[in-house]
This record gives structure tokens, C-alpha cells and sequence, in this order.
């Protein structure tokens, strides 16, 4: 019988934590990642409840069968770079040396000693060795209220909007992993009243709620990458934080878009989730009119019922509090219709490059994914729960994002992606 990589055999774990209701890394999930500890150099591992299973262990014993040495990389591209079929085999062997009814590992104290590790004594690295990056701009919700703030109220989504997933190429050299400290950019500011720009920190720091996903299987240059086929080039999902300085972008982004104003830090969850994971959260994207140009069409649901939070920590609160609550199913483009608009030129993608979804906005006033949005470009403010007030992200505040899947009795989940804000460095 030929298995199915979406429903593995058995979904209960010896490992216990993983059988609860609200871990975000059950059986269904698996997510791979990079980490260390004291004790040993990086290497692959992934998720399971909370605790990491080491596969550069496991291989090391021959319990895991895989190319040799590309678990004790510190980067997952070895493994990426191995194709579709050996993540899913990868996946198919760890859920069974996971699954409660196997005793390989749960009986070997010894082994399980040195192959499971606590999430809470590991260090996370950055997943990928991340050759390019991409940003789209992919919520009609989003744009519609950045073309208001920065633009034209009555002609807030510009016409090209609706015919082409518009998105612009990053940094990938400044995107960290999620408990990397950001620090505040310095760069010009036009102020209204004033001739000429300034030059200081940046007065109107935000953040962006994305996900973003990982391409797994490259094209070649001149090879574009059809739209029916475009989601069997993805590798897997993480959360995405585009930290973006305002006011530089308002004064910098014509004609060419935004520049410094987003190249100072992008920050990523360490966890990457697995398209397999994913794919009972499967649903259909909003309806797309005008109808896409046909090199944009696919047949099917191509969206993902993925929650999404956004949390803001000043320095000396007790507790977060939740600034946004929204879903990447609202997101117009798919990432599939991404990959097909990057590619149809004949632009090639390499494994581990990172295509940011762009900022997900829903249809209300607590579904806004930034700042920008929820206080009108700085004119309102929100109010925290320690009755602290934000137009913007002040020094010592920390953003977490999180995602997951909601199944019945579990969750596929992201875990989180956060960062604390430092003050700016003084420029002589
Ligand atoms: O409308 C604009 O001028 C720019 C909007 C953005 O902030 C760019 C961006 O990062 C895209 C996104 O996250 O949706
Ligand atoms: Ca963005
Ligand atoms: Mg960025």
C-alpha cells in the first residue's frame, strides 16, 4: 500500500508533551530546524512537543536513513536540496520511530538520552542559508489601507494591483532568526514642514505580520516555474516579520519602492512547517476578478487556514498584549501565483530562498498586520494592557508573532517569531 505523507500512521507519541491539545509541534506537524547547545555544534532537528528529536543522532546510529552527513549541517539546504521524495520519507521515519506503539527508542534510555533534547536547553539557529529574498505584497486589505496612507484615498489600490502579485526583491543578508535583537536604523526622514530631509533614527518603527515559505525545488534560469505546479517547489512555512522604518519608506519608496526602510532586519521563526503538514488546512483563496491572466491560473484551493497573531511586550510588562488577530486565507495571491509571476520572466530561484508573503491584513480593525494600519500612519494610538500607549514601536518593546493550524484536538503550529527593539546606534 502506497502511504499518504498527509495522514501518517499514527498520530499519538510516546513523547507525551506531544499528545497535548495546545502544543504547537504534535505528530501531525514535524517541523525542521537548526539548533545547538552547550554541549554540541548545530545540527538538524525537529519539533516534538517540548522537545527536539536530533536527527543527526538518529542517522548517526542508523536509525534514520538519508543521504550521509546532511543532518549535522548547521543549515537545512542539504536536506532541502534532497527533493521531495526524501522529506517525505524523512517525515514517514521519524513519525514512526515517534509513534507510541514503537519501542526502538522509547525503551533505549541510553539513546533517548542523547537523541531527544529539550527545547528549553537549545539555542535555534537560523533554519536556511538564505541566498535571496523576496517580499510580496499580496493582501488586498493591506493595500487598499497603505494606498490611502500613502497615497490616494479614492484610488487607494492602484490598477496594476489586481492583475500582478506585486512584490519587490529584499535582503536576504539582514534576515535573523526570531530572538535576534533589531535594532533601531538611522536614515533620512523628510519631514512636512521642512525643505530638505533630516537625518536621525527612525521616529515610526512597525512591524509586518508575514509568513513566509521556503523554496525547496529550484528552477533554472530561463525555466519558469508553471502555476499548477509551483506549490511542489516549496519546501515549507514560517512566521515572517518585515520590520519596516515609515518614515524613511514614505520619503525614499518612489520611484523604485522601499529600500532602507526594510533592509535592516527581517526576522523568521526558526521552525519551518512543512507543506505536508499543512495540507489538511487546505482551503479555497478569496475569488480573484479580473480573472488572472492565464500563466496566473490554477484549479483548486490554494489558500491556508492559518491563524495569525500579532503580541507587542513594552520592556517592563508582565504580559504581551495581542495587537492583531488574522489569517493567511485572507491573502488575494497565492503563494503558487507568487512563485509563477517571480519566475515567468525567466528568473531562476535557488534553494532556501525566502518569498515573504507580505503583510496579512483582514477585513477589521483587529485583523490590521501593522502599525502603520492600526493607528492611521501615527495619527491615533492603541492602548496596551498596562494602559501604555503605541503609534509606533518605542525602544525595549518586544513583537511576537505566532501561527498555527487549528485541527480537532491539536494544532500545527509555527511556535514564534520575535525580537526585542534596541535604541538606535548614535552616528557620528
Ligand atoms: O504601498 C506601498 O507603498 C508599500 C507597502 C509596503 O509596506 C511594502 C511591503 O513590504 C509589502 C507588504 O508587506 O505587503
Ligand atoms: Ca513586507
Ligand atoms: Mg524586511
Amino acid at each position: 500500500m502506497k502511504s499518504d505523507p498527509t495522514t501518517l500512521p499514527s498520530l499519538k507519541s510516546w513523547v507525551q508533551s506531544a499528545n497535548a491539545p495546545d502544543t504547537d509541534f504534535p505528530m501531525q506537524n514535524l517541523p525542521f530546524g537548526v539548533f545547538q547547545t552547550a554541549d554540541s555544534p548545530a545540527r538538524v532537528g525537529v519539533a516534538i512537543g517540548s522537545e527536539i528529536l536530533d536527527l543527526a543522532a538518529l542517522a548517526d546510529v542508523g536509525l534514520l536513513h538519508c543521504e550521509p552527513g546532511v543532518f549535522s549541517r548547521p543549515r537545512l539546504n542539504d536536506f532541502i536540496a534532497l527533493g521531495r521524495v526524501a522529506w517525505r520519507n524523512v517525515r514517514e521515519q521519524i513519525s514512526a520511530l515517534l509513534s507510541e506503539s514503537n519501542r526502538t527508542l522509547q525503551d533505549d534510555g541510553g539513546l533517548r538520552s542523547k537523541a531527544l533534547i529539550s527545547r528549553a536547553q537549545a539555542t535555534m539557529l537560523l533554519p536556511v542559508d538564505i541566498p535571496g529574498y523576496t517580499d510580496f505584497y499580496s493582501s488586498k486589505e493591506h493595500a487598499t489601507n497603505v494606498g490611502m496612507l500613502f497615497r490616494d484615498p479614492q484610488n487607494a489600490l492602484l490598477p496594476n494591483w489586481s492583475e500582478i502579485p506585486i512584490g519587490y526583491n529584499g535582503r536576504a543578508s539582514s534576515v535573523v532568526v526570531s530572538g535576534t535583537p533589531v535594532r533601531r536604523p538611522n536614515g533620512q526622514i523628510k519631514l512636512p514642514d521642512q525643505e530638505r530631509p533630516i537625518f536621525g533614527p527612525c521616529r515610526k518603527l512597525d512591524l509586518e505580520l508575514e509568513t513566509g515559505f521556503i523554496v525547496g525545488v529550484p528552477n533554472q534560469l530561463g525555466d519558469p516555474i508553471p502555476c499548477e505546479r509551483a506549490e511542489q517547489h516549496i519546501f515549507g512555512m514560517v512566521l515572517l516579520n518585515d520590520w519596516s522604518a515609515r518614515d524613511f519608506q514614505a520619503w525614499e519608496y518612489v520611484p523604485l519602492g522601499p529600500f532602507n526602510a526594510k533592509t535592516f532586519a527581517t526576522t523568521i521563526s526558526p521552525w519551518v512547517v512543512t507543506m505536508d503538514a499543512l495540507e489538511p488546512f487546505r482551503t479555497a483563496q478569496p475569488v480573484q476578478s479580473p480573472e488572472p491572466l492565464p500563466y496566473l491560473r490554477h484549479e483548486g484551493k490554494h489558500a491556508f487556514d492559518i491563524e495569525l497573531e500579532a503580541l507587542l511586550k513594552p520592556q517592563q510588562a508582565a504580559e504581551p498584549t495581542t495587537i492583531a488577530h488574522t489569517n493567511f486565507k485572507y491573502m488575494y495571491w497565492s503563494m503558487a501565483q507568487q512563485l509563477a509571476h517571480h519566475t515567468v520572466s525567466g528568473c531562476n530561484t535557488r534553494v532556501g530562498d525566502l518569498m515573504g508573503s507580505g503583510t496579512i491584513s483582514g477585513p477589521t480593525r483587529d485583523s490590521l498586520g501593522s502599525l502603520l494600519e492600526m493607528t492611521f500612519n501615527g495619527r491615533e494610538s492603541i492602548t496596551l494592557k498596562t494602559g501604555e500607549k503605541r503609534a509606533f514601536i518605542e525602544d525595549g518593546d518586544e513583537l511576537v508573532l505566532r501561527g498555527w493550524c487549528q485541527g480537532e484536538g491539536f494544532r500545527v503550529g509555527f511556535g514564534t517569531c520575535h525580537g526585542v527593539v534596541l535604541p538606535a546606534k548614535p552616528f557620528e
